[in-house]
Formats: structure tokens, sequence, C-alpha cells
């Protein structure tokens, strides 16, 4: 357990939150805090309470509803106005009675902020952050004291950065906190301030980095690297503009880089988890990419990767996928060797070590298929429809005769009228020609339905396969309508979903491809026998 001298300090329910395009409910905000103490951040700011009756109706029932393992709540807000005294202040009065036993408190820390924006003096936002921090401090509150736009105030005016800093330690901050508000600072900057605040004023100090140079983790860990020991950092690096420090990066470099104890035992493997939930709450799809905890953080795509990997994945990887709760996935494309079959095989749990010259031979028809447009990475089930053929024992449930499809649109005087499509399959099922027909709202609907009703009477598990994605992209944007195109075909049937490609300058043919062989496999995966291979 980590003790008290490394904080990190997760803003996703405040500063998170003023991400454009994210709007908590108090539900979610409760739902997010529960997580991220379950990754065992050491403080979380859950919101602004009297700024916004959401963020007070939070803290009211974060107290009666949240029991938290390892976190504190911290209620964050402004120091008193000008003028007022912090303890008539009403929105002091509200962090005070939030029942967040941590207030965290933004104070201004550039004086042409204080002169332009706050239209006060110097000395009386002095006096505002003592008096304010002094306040929360004799009411039992453990108070951090945020100082807004700190490094740009420190290159204007060292002097005044530095008097603010003294001001709110000595009347009792626990940390003050350097904040690069406008997100320009680059790390050398960030060492070289933080360095020199920490000589000058002994305060115990903190970061908060926005992203708007790309540099917030490179910017969180250089304050580290000179002396800060609190870390204020967002899920997934959601926050205001282009974002806040990753606290997913930032404690995967701290805990794995640095060896820093700064989560609870056994907290660390609950990354990847957390941060693909946090990002189902604030309805935001999880970036792919993004360090440590994205699906393509240990994804291998290059035929020389995969070759070295095979003898140790270390020699391709930074740290073990397993640390942070992420794995290790081969992708195969036209990029892919002997090697990158191979390890993929064995992922979908076929031995294929040792038979290079059967290894060959898929590369080769793997390589061909993408140089005439298909994409095995997203399409698992085309790949293991391959494997079985090359394997010799091709995936067959039925043979396909001939499909034909008729697209229409019926209007009458002028009316746009509905569009509708009529397909007819004629198919061999166990020995049987079997002759369907159905209607649909288009062409692959219509397939769909007459493939299911020629087979459904002899594969009654076909009903509980569900199509859940369909994507179109144009291969050759130049040739117009006559392009090539890509279907990627999505199924799946409750225990999980595969997806299969098809490739063709006919979109329908495309979509049959990819359509058939998503059946096919589902019918596999429902554990089906095979049709006899006579019967191809
Ligand atoms: C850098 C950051 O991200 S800090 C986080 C900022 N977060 C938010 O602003 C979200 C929540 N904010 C709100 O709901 C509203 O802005 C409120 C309730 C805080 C204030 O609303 P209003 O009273 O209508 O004021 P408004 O938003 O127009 O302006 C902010 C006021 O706070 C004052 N202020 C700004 N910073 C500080 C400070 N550190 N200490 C004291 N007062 C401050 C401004 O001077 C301004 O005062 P004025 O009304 O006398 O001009
Ligand atoms: C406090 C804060 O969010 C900032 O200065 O960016």
């Amino acid at each position: 357990m980590p003790d008290d001298s490394f904080h990190v300090f997760d803003t996703t329910l405040r500063d998170g939150a003023q991400r454009e395009g994210v709007n908590l409910t108090v539900a979610d905000k409760l739902s997010v805090a529960k997580l991220l103490d379950e990754f065992g951040v050491r403080f979380i700011e859950g919101g602004w309470p009297g700024a916004s009756p959401k963020d007070t109706e939070f803290f009211q029932r974060a107290a009666r509803e949240l029991t938290l393992e390892h976190a504190q709540l911290s209620a964050f807000g402004a120091t008193r106005r000008a003028g007022v005294r912090a303890a008539d202040d009403p929105q002091v009065a509200a962090l005070r009675d939030s029942g967040a036993p941590v207030v965290t408190l933004v104070a201004k820390s550039d004086v042409r902020h204080v002169e332009r924006a706050l239209r006060t003096t110097g000395e009386e936002n002095l006096a505002m952050i003592a008096d304010t921090v002094a306040h929360l401090h004799e009411h039992g509150r453990r108070v951090f004291l945020d100082c807004e736009h700190f490094f740009d105030g420190y290159v204007h005016d060292p002097g005044y950065a530095l008097g603010v800093v003294r001001a709110a330690a000595d009347a009792g901050a626990d940390v003050v906190v350097l904040c690069d508000t406008n997100g320009g600072m680059l790390p050398a900057d960030v060492t070289r301030i933080v360095g020199e605040v920490a000589a000058a004023t002994g305060a115990r100090l903190g970061i908060h980095a926005q992203d708007d140079t790309g540099c917030a983790v490179a910017n969180t860990l250089a304050a580290v690297d000179a002396g800060a020991t609190h870390v204020q950092c967002t899920a997934n690096g959601y926050g205001e503009r282009v974002g806040n420090a990753n606290l997913f990066t930032v404690v995967g470099a701290l805990a794995l880089k640095q060896g820093r104890d700064v989560l609870p035992e056994g907290c660390l493997p609950r990354m990847t988890r957390v941060s693909q939930a946090v990002a189902e709450i604030v309805n935001i799809s999880p970036a792919t990419h993004q360090p440590y905890v994205g699906v393509s953080a240990f994804a291998h795509k290059a035929g020389l990767h995969a070759s070295a990997i095979k003898v140790d994945p270390d020699l391709y990887q930074h740290i073990d996928p397993v640390l942070v709760g992420n794995d290790m996935r081969m992708l195969v494309s036209d990029m892919a060797g002997r090697a990158s079959i191979e390890l993929k095989a064995k992922e979908l749990g076929f031995d294929l070590s040792g038979d290079r010259e059967l290894l060959g031979r898929l590369v080769d028809r793997v390589k061909d298929l993408e140089l005439s447009g298909y994409s095995f990475e997203a399409a698992d089930a085309s790949l293991e429809l391959l494997v079985r053929e090359e394997l010799g024992s091709p995936v067959r449930y039925f043979d396909t005769e001939s499909w034909r499809v008729i697209a229409e649109r019926r209007g009458a005087g002028g009316s746009p009228g509905a569009a509708a499509s009529e397909a007819t399959v004629k198919l061999q099922v166990k020995g049987e020609r079997v002759i369907a027909t159905a209607e649909g709202n288009g062409p692959v609907n219509a397939l769909d339905r007459a493939l299911r009703s020629a087979m459904e009477g002899v594969y009654t598990a076909l009903a509980g396969l569900e199509l859940t994605d369909y994507k179109v992209r144009i291969l050759e944007g130049n040739s117009g309508t006559g392009a090539v195109t890509r279907i990627l075909v999505t199924f799946g049937d409750g225990r999980g979903e595969w997806t299969t490609v098809g490739v063709g300058e006919n979109v329908i043919d495309a979509s049959w491809i990819a359509l058939k062989d998503a059946m096919a496999y589902g019918l596999l995966r429902q554990g089906y026998p095979q049709e006899p291979a006579s019967a191809a």
C-alpha cells in the first residue's frame, strides 16, 4: 500500500468532464468513482459543489452510497471572492459543507490573470488564497492548492508566482499544485521551473498538465523527476480542449518504469479493464492505440517482429501486457511472415509449429488475397476458415449453386416510394438441393434472410446468429462506381462475435462472400457436424 509520500490524484470527474462531448449524470459519476477506487488512485476529484447542482448532489450521494477502499474524495472550487471573508463566501461554504475530507482550491498565480480576469490586485489575490486555505484548514479539511497558469505566470513574473506558492503553503496547504493550464510547456521548461520552485520554497509540489502540446504525460514525469510528489491526471486523458495527462500512461510509467509504489498491491492489472469501463460510461469509444491499455498496445503486425516474438515476446514488447491486464495479439496481413501465421494460428487454437511448408502456403495465400483487396487483420474468422482449408478440412455446411438479387424502388405519381429487395439462393444442404427466396429492406438483408430460410430447418441454431456490424470500404476510389469494394461482416451468437471479409467489384458479391463465410463459421461455433468432403 503506498504511503502519503506520493499521490496519484484523479480529476476525471472534474477536469475530464470539461471535455467537449462529455456529459455525465450523477449515477455515471458514482460509477466512474467506484472504478477509479478499484484502480487504487489516492484521491478522486468529484467536481465543484456549489457551482453545479449535479456536483452538489454527487457529493451528497457519494457520502451515502460510495464505500471507497483506497481513495478519498476531493471537492474542487475557487478561492474566495475579492473583498469578502472566506467564512462569508457561499462558494467556500459549499466546499466546506460538501462532506469531502479534501478540498482542492484553484487560485490565480499569474499576476496578469489576477489583474485582468479577477480584476483585483496581486496583494488581494494572495490574501484570498491565504484566507481560504486557512479557513478550510481550520475546519479540518486537507487542502491542496491548484495554481492556475503557474508556468506562464512564473516565466512572466517569478517573484509573484513564488509568492502564491508561499502564501498557500504558509496558510496550511498540504500540496501546492503547479498547473500548466494552457498546456504550452515542454518537458525541459517543466523540469527547470519545478526544480527552481522546490528549491526556493521548500513546499510540497504537485503537477497538473494539460495536453495542448501533446506533452502532458512527459511534463508530468518531468515534474516528478524535479521533485513533484503529487500527479493530477484523468482516465484516458479526458479533459478540457485536447485533454489532460493520461492517468494510465502516467501510472504505467511511474510503476513499471520507475518502480514507484504508486498503487495498492494487485491494482495495476486492473488498468485495461478500468480504462475501457470508464470509456463505456463516458460514451467515448476506447482509443485503440492508447499506451498500455489500447487493444493495439500489444498488437504485432510486422513479420520480422513476429519471428522474434516467437522466440521471446520481450524482444518486441516494452513490458509484459499481463502486468496491465492487456493481451498480446498477432495481426495477419500482407506484412506477415511464417512466424506471424504460426503465432496467430496458435491464438486460434491450431498448432502449426514446424510445418514450414504449410505456413509458407498460408503466407502466400494471405499475401495474394491481400493484394486483391482482402484484409485479415480484423477478420479472424476468415483467417481461420483459410487455415482449416489449407489443413485439408475446409468448413463446409452448404454449397452455393447460385444466388440472385433484385433491388427495386416502387413509387407512384412521383412519390419516392419504398426501396425493397428480393433474393433467391440455390444451395446444396446435406445432399439436398434447396431453393429459397426472401424479401429484405436491402439486398444484403434479403440475402441474409434467404440463406437462413434455406437452412434453418436443418441448422436450427441459425435463428440465434445475429448480424451486428456491416462495414463497406471502397478500395480504388478513382474507379468511381466501378471500384473494388471490401466488406467486413460481424456476427454474434450471444457468447461472442466473429468477423469475416469479402472483396469484389460487385458490392453485393463481396457482401455475399463475407455473409456466407460468417454463417458457416457461426455453424462451426455451434458445433454442428460438417458435411463430408465428398458433398462439395
Ligand atoms: C482551469 C480550470 O479548468 S478551473 C475549473 C473551471 N471550471 C469551471 O468553470 C466549471 C464550473 N463553473 C461554473 O459553474 C461557473 O463558472 C461558476 C459557478 C464557478 C461561476 O459562475 P458565475 O458566478 O456566473 O461567474 P463566471 O463563470 O461568469 O465567472 C467566474 C467568476 O469567478 C471569478 N474567479 C475566477 N477564478 C477565481 C479564483 N481562482 N478565485 C476567486 N474567483 C475566481 C472570476 O473573476 C469571475 O468573477 P466575476 O463573476 O466577478 O466576474
Ligand atoms: C486547475 C486546472 O484545471 C488547470 O489549471 O488546468
